[in-house]
């Protein structure tokens, strides 16, 4: 069955708003897995604007589920940070520093060498790599090249296209998803997930090993409740299972 992995970005960014400890990451990570989640994402960027490097300290020997940690591998620090913590999974994303959130998948190609060379160090350190890619069979190919665990499919795309036409909006996500499930290449998704187009995308490639869904549904959260919004989403990905 498809996994959730709540990330919890906007919790620190909510907190941090005001310098204290309210809301309390580690608590709400902890109850997040009460409530039912199947591992925490975090994504420490250079600038901390959210998830803190410290913050990955305090949730590692909490944690009772898989702890994904996401960030530009090209940051030395990034890389110093995930081999001391040894996550379940790290997840590789090509973000420059001021980016508002996280927009493009990795050139495979273009990164071949690089790629290969630092995913090899992560698995080296018992860690499973996951890199995240733009719906294009071109890149998913270039990704089995560099050895990589997993692809995460970066799915802003299909949330900003599903609406007007989810048939069209969730083509090249198919076809990559096909395209990794032939090489081989376990499959992650993410990116601007919600309540509204999940399920529909979870029904339309039943192979997905796993989701990462933070900005939604913390939003969500705030009308909904934390553990009700969290079993409705678990419940888009059960429904499928389901079928
Ligand atoms: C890689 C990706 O799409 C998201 O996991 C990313 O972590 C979102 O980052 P922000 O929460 O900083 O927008
Ligand atoms: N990898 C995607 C992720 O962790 C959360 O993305 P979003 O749901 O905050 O857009």
């Amino acid at each position: 069955m498809t996994k959730l992995s709540v990330n919890i970005n906007k919790i620190a960014t909510l907190r941090n708003s005001r310098g204290g400890n309210n809301p309390d990451l580690v608590k709400m990570a902890l109850d997040a897995e009460n409530f039912g989640t199947d591992g925490i994402t975090v994504h420490p960027r250079p600038d901390e604007r959210h998830i803190r490097y410290q913050d990955v300290y305090d949730l590692k020997p909490v944690l009772t589920t898989e702890l994904n940690i996401e960030g530009n591998s090209r940051e030395q620090k990034f890389v110093d940070l995930v081999l001391d913590i040894k996550p379940h999974q790290v997840t590789l994303v090509p973000d420059a520093t001021g980016q508002l959130t996280s927009d493009h998948g990795w050139n495979t190609i273009q990164h071949k060498d690089y790629l290969k060379d630092i995913i090899r160090v992560f698995k080296t350190a018992g860690i499973r790599v996951s890199i995240f890619v733009d719906p294009d069979t071109r890149m998913v190919e270039g990704a089995a090249a560099v050895e990589t665990d997993r692809i995460e499919l970066y799915t802003e795309a299909y949330a900003r296209n599903f609406t007007a036409n989810r048939e069209a909006a969730i083509a090249p996500y198919v076809k990559a998803a096909e395209k990794a499930r032939e090489l081989g290449l376990g499959l992650n998704a993410g990116h601007d997930l919600d309540l509204n187009n999940l399920n529909y995308f979870s029904q339309q490639i039943p192979w997905l090993d796993e989701v990462s869904i933070g900005h939604a549904l913390i939003c969500d959260a705030l009308y909904l409740g934390f553990e009700n919004t969290i079993q409705l989403y678990k419940r888009q990905l059960i429904m499928r299972s389901g079928l």
